[in-house]
């Protein structure tokens, strides 16, 4: 383990009775990444996420964050914020105590002004949470999490019920706190945000996983997508298009800029206008879709 790892999972393993929800998992997570852990339905997210914040004891493996045992919650909570999925505010503390409550116990300095700022929450600051809207109460776990500027901070879907506005306010402290070299663990269901934001992904399936790298070696083995539609008696386009069903053309290629090239070409040189031309890169949707094809086959 280098200086710089701040997450060493190795061999983890969480079972419920017989059933082996994690399966010997290993990964390390270094300074001032964004790691996004994502996979299929219970796949052992969750599970692993608990045992690394310190909230469930591993079956067996190892797990240090920040050097230390995750259960040592005095070693760690002070350098830690976490986002969970669901808060536990007490529904009649205003937006204010509960910042300062939570705030708190996690031993950090800050400002509650501040934090509730930052996620535009100050005029709502002497409102009770039970009266908060379904996103402004998202907002608030994300100020209580990011109080005190903390080394290491997860994010559990932290953009669910949120508007784009509050999306990107989101991202921006996210980005500001990275400048900063704050190391972010990041879970979603949302793979374009993980396509755009992560440095690597973990992709689990069934308790393993299956890919784990950057977007872009996850990305690299599935080909890109070209579609388009002609108009009635074109000739016969290039060799690699293949007609489908409802008359538009597709090209599957791992030479997106090559073969682009060439259809726009093959378009100018017969004075044809290609009718909802698309280009798009792999997406991580794509390669979710191969485990589940590849699930089902097996
Ligand atoms: N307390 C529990 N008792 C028994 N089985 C459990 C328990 N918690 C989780 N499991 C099972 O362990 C597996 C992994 O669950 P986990 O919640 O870790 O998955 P996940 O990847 O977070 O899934 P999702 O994306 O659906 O939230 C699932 O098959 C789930 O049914």
């Amino acid at each position: 383990m280098s200086t710089n790892t701040v997450i060493d999972v190795d061999g983890l393993d969480v079972t419920y009775g017989d059933f082996r929800a994690v399966k010997g998992l290993s990964f390390q997570i270094e300074r001032g990444e964004l790691y996004a852990l994502l996979g299929t339905n219970g796949a052992g997210k969750t599970s692993t996420l608990e045992v690394v914040e310190g909230h469930r004891k591993a079956t067996a493996g190892t797990v240090r964050v920040l050097g230390s045992d995750p259960g040592d919650r005095a070693a760690v909570r002070p350098r830690v914020g976490i986002m969970l999925q669901e808060s536990g505010f007490a529904p009649d503390l205003t937006a204010a105590e509960s910042t300062r409550l939570v705030g708190r116990l996690s031993g950090r300095e800050d400002s509650v002004d501040r934090v509730l700022d930052l996620v535009d929450l100050a005029h709502k600051a002497d409102t009770r949470v039970g009266q908060l809207s379904g996103g402004e109460k998202r907002r608030l776990d994300f100020a209580t999490a990011v109080y005190g500027s903390p080394e290491l901070l997860f994010l559990d879907e932290p953009t669910t019920g949120l508007d784009i506005q509050s999306r990107d306010a989101l991202w921006e402290v996210v980005h500001r706190l990275r400048e900063d070299g704050t190391t972010v663990v990041l879970t979603t269901h949302y793979l374009e945000e993980a396509q755009q934001r992560a440095d690597r992904v973990g992709l689990m399936h069934q308790g393993t996983f299956r890919h784990q790298g950057t977007v872009s070696e996850l990305t690299r083995s599935l080909p890109a997508g070209i579609r388009f539609s002609l108009p009635p008696g074109a000739p016969t386009p290039p060799a690699a298009s293949v007609a489908q069903g409802d008359g538009t053309y597709a090209i599957e290629t791992f030479e997106l800029q090559q073969d682009l090239k060439q259809l726009l070409d093959w378009a100018h040189t017969h004075g044809i206008e290609l009718d909802g031309l698309s280009a798009a890169p792999t997406r991580l949707d794509d390669v979710f879709r191969a485990i589940g094809a590849d699930s089902t086959a097996s």
